[in-house]
Parts: C-alpha cells; structure tokens; sequence
C-alpha cells in the first residue's frame, strides 16, 4: 500500500510495469484467499494471525509490526468480517479493536481488487476526532504501508479542500472525521462512492451521539446501501436505533466483555477520593508533588479549565513537565503535543475529553479526573488511555461530597470496580495563597481563572444527569477562592431544552471532530465571526481561542493593563462607582476629577476632552467631559445614555451633592428664596406692628373680595353658556323628532333623559360628577336641590352659611 495524505506523485513507467506483475501474482492470490474465507468456520477459536487466510501483504505487515497473536476482539470479530457480515464490535478500551477492523478493511478490498486509481474508494473509516484518525492512519501504514498498493488518506480537515479534493479522486480507503467527510460529499462533485464496500466507525456510539447526529445520517444518504458496516466501541451497544439508521443487515453482536465481571481492563487499579470542590486544586498539586517520577493524564472538564490549571500551575514549577491539550488549539499544536507526550517519560497532560477516547498513548501510569466525568462511559474511556493491552495502570477519580453517591451508582451500574481512597493529610498542602496572590499580580490568570470558574459552573448547569450533577450542592463560593478568585463571577445561563443542553453536552469533544470548521475558516478566511454551531464570538474570545494559548496576546494584554490602572485610578482619586470583579468584560471610562477640562457653567455643551485630559479638536470622536456647578468631579460623557443621563438636571444633583433649593422671581425677575427674613430696621421703619397686622387684614379682604367678585361673574357667564347649550339641544330633539328615523328611537328617549338629567342640575357646577347627578335624578332630593341653588357669594356670606349649617 503506498497510503498518502494529500497528492501523489504520478507513477514512472517502471513502477507502473512493476505493479501490473504484482496484480498478476496477486490474482492468483486472491482466488486461493477467496476459497480459504469461503471455508473459514467463524465458531472455530483462533489465537494467531497466521490462523486466519490473510493476504501476503497483510500477513508480512503484521509480522514486521509483531503483531503475532490475536486479541480476544480480533479472534472473534476478523473471521466474521473477513466472511463480509455487518459487526457491532464492543470490547474494552485497549484490547486491539483498530487491527479488528482494519485488516477487515485490507483483505475485504485486496481480494475484490479494490487498488488504485480507477477502482475508487473502497472503505470510509470514521473517527469521531483528528487525533484518532490521525492515530487510525498511522496504524493502517504501519500493517499495509508496505505491501499492499491501496491509496489511502486521511481527510480530516487543516489542509485546503482543493488539495483534500484532487487526493480524494485517487483514494480508495479513506481516514476521516464526520464534519470533513461530508463536507466533500456535499461540495466535491469528482467524489464518487458508488464503489464504496466498506464502511467503519470507530467509537461508533460516540459517533451516532447527538453531537454528530446530523453528520452521519446526512453522510449515510450519500452511501451506497449495498455495503459492509463495522462498528466499534469500548461502549458499543447494540441499540436498536442505531441499526436501522445505518441500515445494518443481520448485524453479528460481538461483546467480548459482556460475560466479563468488569468493563474496565483488569490490569487496570480504580480508586476515588472524596475532594470538596474547592480542595481540587490542592489535592492534584499535591498528587503532582509525589508522582513527579510518573506519567500523567489530568481530564478537566472544559478547555478553560484547563487552560487556567495548565497557566497557574506552570508558574508555580511543580517539578514535572507539564503539557495542555483541548479542542480549541491550532492542530498543528495539538499534533505536537500529541506527539510530546506519546514520546515523554514523565509528564503531566492536562487535557478535555477530547483525549478520552481511542488515543493509544504508551505508558500512561496514572488518570486524574478532576472533574467528574458526564457518565460512566466517558469514565471507562478516560480511564482506558491507561493500562491498555494488559499493561498495568491507575486511575483516580475526585469526587465532590455532592457527586458521591449518583457517581458512584452510575459506575457500579457499567460493572466498573472502584475503591475510595483517602488522601494522606501529611501530604495534602494548600495552593490557595499562592492562587490568590498569582491572580492579583497577573490580571490574565484572573482572568483565565474567571472564565474557568464559569465554564465549570455552565458545565455542571447542563449535565443532563441530575442524579449526579445536583448545581445547588456545589459550594462555588470557595471554589471560586481556590482558584486564587476574590469572587464568584456571576453566571448567566441560558434556558435549553433537553435537545439543546444534549448539544451542548457533547459540544467539546464534537468540536474535536468539527474543528475543521475552525481551522478552515481560519484559512478561507470565512464565517470568521462565527464559531462551531454558529455561535458568535467576539474579537477577545477568538484572541484567547488562536493567540493567547500561552502567554496573552500584546492587544489584549494591554487591555487588561489599561483596566487595571484604571482601576487603581477609580480607587484612589474616584469616590464614584467602583469597578467590580465580576464587571469581567465591563471597560467603564472614567477620569480623575481635575484632569478633564471643564466647561463654562453650560452643562450642555462641555469642552470635549480626550481621556487623558488633552483636548480634542472639534468633531474628534471622543468622550467629552461636563463640569457641573458644585460637582466635585467632571462628569464624562462616552455614551448617549450616559450624555441623556447626565443632562438630567435631577439626575445632576446627586452629583452637585446637595438638594435643590426652590427659589421664587420677582417682576425684575430677581430670584428671592420662599422665605427670606427682612431686615428688622425695614421692618419697624413700616409702622407698629399691631398696625402692620390689621393693614394686612384689611388688604387681603379687599383682595379676596375682588377675587371673589370676578368669580361670581364667571360662574353666572357659565350658566347662562350652559342653558343656551341645553335650549339649542332641546330645539334639535324636537327638529329630529318631527323628522326622526324609527331606529333612532330608544337613543332618542336616553338623550331626552340626559336632557332632563342635565336640565335638573343646571344650578350645578358643570364639572360635578355625572353620577352623582344621575342619583339626584333617581332620588328627587328637592330639599337638598334648593339649598344647592341658594347661591353662596361672598366671603362674608360663605361663613354665614357655614355658621347656618352648624348651628
Ligand atoms: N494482537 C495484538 N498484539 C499485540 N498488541 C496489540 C495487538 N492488537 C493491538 N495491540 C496493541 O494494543 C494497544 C491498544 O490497541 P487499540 O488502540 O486498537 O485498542 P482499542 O481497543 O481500540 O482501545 P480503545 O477502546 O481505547 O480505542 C495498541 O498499542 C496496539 O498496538
């Protein structure tokens, strides 16, 4: 096989001379293979690959690689595959499922012929992430790179499509993730699969999971139906859904774990410890501390999570060589750090469940979860990277107070045997203080720290099982203090139904195989402003997400430098609003009073000022600044809201700092308080002040009895208005009524009503309430109408009728 990742070089005359005398012998090979799988018994127990009617070039690949017995997967599941059925393959993590589908994969194509060029693509095997596909090719050249004459490639994204493309027209066995592999289905018309025989899928329940849903069952339509299905997992079930998605026919169910007491590998040691949320930190600096001499992979279950841990832990030197992996890298880098610790003796790798499945890492002596795995599935995976093909390994899991007992119900569920432990006190050391004062040094780690806090939180809110993951048990206080926080950001979260909190659950690790998406666009230069599933990011996420992987990008670091000054700005010279710690993403612009130029007393039009106090020249862009009369600060104006707010002259006053003080104007338009003392020199100057009393008496008589006259004339005026009105009315009743129409009737009799209504209280104020008339109407109250008719005029003649009430 001469596998190729991307465009082959055209083969020379002597090449092509050579291949066509190996068909030759080959075709002779391939009737013998063809009787020898006709005749092979699939009950019969096999123990070594030279049991089974393996091609030369298989069987000689094998050898070199030493592989020389089978597994217990391989023994059961290549007979059966080699015999063309469908499998459902479940066996544990690290027993050899990859050969089990693979030489499948060789000798199904070797003996119908299905090499070169012309003969088209053969075999699809899919892989949920790059990393496994990756891992998958390698195996693939390893056992048929040198024999057989396939073309095979590995379509995973990270390269131009064009060039993916023109690789794709020559290929016959294909390595790919779901989101690429459609992709070319989709768009590439020069991809043809009508030849395809063979389709696989690794870690197939994970493939079939929701994240990846709509990819598979859009790729299965372009499939041809008439084909060979091979699905793999370390969790395979045989789900019924599943089978008839994939259109499986007769599937062959081959557990080999099934019977087993245990789905874990049984050289595989499983113990939990019970760690408060808030203590993680400390017991995995500690763990950290006492296995320097180790190999470690440390799951966490976001990639901010990792990303703090990774930085802050960095920092502190913990002796061990410490790598980070999550979906959100460049694959260039997670390819090297893939590579690192494949190659590393001892080393810590922080990383997501991106790493959780399939990766074959050699010689991982211990798997730290942190944080506790969604369900017990992703638990056997993640412990799996450990203790593979009866190798020993350890695996310890950290458990919140709060997940205890679901956890452990879920676990016992799955048959995975695991012991509690208990960490040695004498061992145990507190990371707190140094958190706390890394953070308050470096605003990117609080930062980072922040974010951590958050995805964690979101995280735990969209766990789907609440047996489990109960968000109120959690004490975030102090975890947020754990990681060195001086509080707990506040989270928003946003209502999902079930689908969507699915989605989002599956979100990182579908990322892993969708990140062509990413890594394209970067390329293309499309959908920059959008991340997997469409969502929005902005320019500070994308900074974080591509250059800040390690150390905070200039841009941004600046930003978070300017923050932090004007911070201590705020602190020391404002007594205004402070900026909070959970204001993560809230820039308020503020000056020190005194630096802003201030305006003339015109609160409306303050000179406008650049921030740091110089002006601006006019029409510059800019925040201005308003001194307001008695501020003890100018007052910025840098938005609309804040300019609208500020010229509110109640709003003004809580600045001025005092309260308003009303003031009234004489006819010189002079402003004189309410109450203003008079001089007492003045004062005397007018006479006694038993005469100034009496003089007052008699002018404000005067004065209300002017004032009282003029009404007097008013409210006649208005009656006389009201019963020309009520007269003029009448007259067009009797015109209507002599010329009325008959429907009119009842309306007519309810207007005659209020006519009369309105003519009975004529004396009334006109403004008097209509119910109340309407009593008067009902009630016939004549007394009470005569006294309301007496009319009351002058001051005078009101307290003499008041005294007629009372007395
Ligand atoms: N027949 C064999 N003889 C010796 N080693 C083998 C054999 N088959 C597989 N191995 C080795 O066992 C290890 C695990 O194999 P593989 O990665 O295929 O496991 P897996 O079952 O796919 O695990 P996972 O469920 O984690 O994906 C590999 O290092 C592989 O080289």
């Amino acid at each position: 096989m001469a596998p190729e990742i991307t465009g082959r070089t055209r083969p020379t005359k002597r090449k092509k001379h050579a291949r066509t005398q190996k068909r030759k012998r080959d075709n002779v090979d391939v009737e013998k293979l063809e009787e020898a799988v006709r005749e092979l018994d699939t009950k019969a127990s096999y123990t070594s690959f030279s049991d089974l009617p393996l091609s030369a070039p298989t069987a000689e690949g094998l050898k070199s690689a030493h592989f020389s017995s089978l597994t217990d997967i391989q023994a059961k599941a290549i007979p059966l595959a080699l015999k063309g059925s469908d499998i459902l393959g479940a066996a544990k993590t690290g027993s050899g499922k990859t050969l089990a589908f693979l030489i499948p994969v060789l000798e199904n194509l070797y003996r119908a012929q299905c090499i070169g060029p012309d003969a088209g693509l053969g075999a699809i095997i899919i892989s949920p992430t790059r990393e496994l596909a990756i891992q998958i090719f390698e195996v693939l050249r390893k056992i048929g790179g040198k024999g057989h004459l396939f073309a095979a490639g590995l379509i995973i994204g990270g390269k131009g499509l064009r060039e993916e493309r023109d690789a794709l027209a020559r290929m016959n066995i294909v390595v790919c993730t779901p989101g690429r592999i459609l992709q070319h289905l989709s768009q590439t018309s020069s991809f043809n699969v009508d030849n395809l025989r063979m389709l696989v899928l690794d870690e197939a329940d994970r493939i079939m999971d929701m994240g990846f849903k709509k990819d598979v069952d859009a790729i299965i339509e372009y499939l041809p139906p008439d084909r060979q299905t091979l699905l793999f997992s370390a969790t395979q079930t045989k789900r019924v859904s599943d089978l008839s998605r994939l259109a499986l026919k007769e599937p062959e169910y081959i557990s080999v774990h099934e019977a087993a007491s245990t789905a874990t590998p049984k050289t595989l040691q499983q113990n939990y410890t019970i760690t408060p949320l808030p203590e993680k930190l400390d017991t995995l600096w500690s763990f950290l501390q006492s296995s320097k001499k180790s190999k470690i992979l440390v799951f966490l279950s976001s990639g901010k999570q990792v990303r703090f841990v990774y930085e802050s832990f960095r920092h502190m030197q913990p002796g061990i060589p410490l790598l980070h992996l999550h979906g959100r890298q460049k694959q260039t880098a997670r390819l090297e750090i893939t590579q690192k610790f494949s190659q590393a003796k001892y080393s810590c790798l922080f990383a997501t469940d991106v790493v959780a499945r399939g990766l074959d890492f050699p010689a991982v002596d211990w798997v730290i979860q942190v944080d506790c795995p969604e369900d017990a599935d992703t638990y056997i995976h993640r412990v799996g990277r450990t203790a593979r093909y009866e190798k020993a390994g350890r695996a310890v899991l950290f458990l919140d107070p709060n997940e205890e007992e679901g956890m452990l119900r879920r676990l016992e569920q799955k048959r995975v045997p695991i012991e509690r432990i208990n960490v040695r006190s004498k061992k145990q050391s507190s990371i707190k203080n140094q958190l706390q004062s890394m953070c308050f040094k470096d605003p990117s780690l609080k930062y980072l720290g922040q974010k951590a806090f958050a995805s964690y939180v979101r995280s735990l809110h969209i766990q789907k099982d609440k047996d489990v993951f109960k968000l109120d048990g959690y004490p975030l206080e102090e975890f947020a203090a754990s990681l060195g926080l001086p509080g707990a950001p506040r989270i928003k979260f946003l209502k999902a139904d079930a689908e969507e909190v699915k989605r989002r659950k599956n979100a990182p690790r579908a990322e892993m195989a969708l990140v062509e998406s990413e890594d394209d666009t970067d390329e293309d230069g499309e959908e920059k402003g959008k991340g997997k599933n469409g969502v929005v990011r902005t320019k500070y996420d994308r900074m974080f997400e591509r250059q800040n992987q390690d150390i905070l990008a200039d841009h941004y670091a600046k930003m978070l430098h300017h923050g932090d000054e004007r911070d201590k700005v705020d602190l020391n010279k404002l007594d205004g609003e402070q900026v909070g710690d959970d204001d993560l993403f809230d820039v308020k612009r503020r000056i020190p009073a005194g630096e802003a130029l201030s305006s003339d007393d015109d609160e409306e039009e303050g000179d406008a000022t650049s921030l740091n106090g110089a002006a601006a020249a006019p029409g510059e862009l800019g925040p201005k600044s308003i001194t307001v009369p008695g501020a003890t600060m100018p007052l910025i104006l840098d938005s609309k809201r804040r300019e609208k707010l500020l010229k509110s002259k109640a709003k003004l006053l809580k600045h001025v700092g005092g309260k308003g003080s009303k003031l009234v104007f004489d006819d010189d338009g002079n402003a004189h308080q309410i109450y203003e003392l008079e001089d007492e020199a003045d004062f005397r100057a007018r006479g006694a002040a038993d005469e100034q009393r009496k003089r007052f008496l008699r002018e404000e008589e005067e004065r209300v009895r002017e004032a009282d006259e003029r009404d007097k004339v008013v409210a006649k005026e208005k009656r006389r208005d009201k019963r020309e009105k009520r007269k003029e009315r009448e007259r067009e009743e009797v015109d209507g009524e002599v010329g009325g129409a008959e429907e009119d009737e009842g309306e007519q009799n309810l207007m005659a009503n209020f006519a009369a209504d309105a003519e009975s209280g004529d004396e009334e104020e006109e403004a008097e309430p209509e119910p109340k008339r309407q009593k008067k109407w009902f009630q016939k109250d004549v007394k009470a109408e005569e006294e309301e008719e007496r009319e009351i005029g002058t001051l005078d003649e009101l307290e003499a009728e008041a005294q007629r009430l009372l007395g």
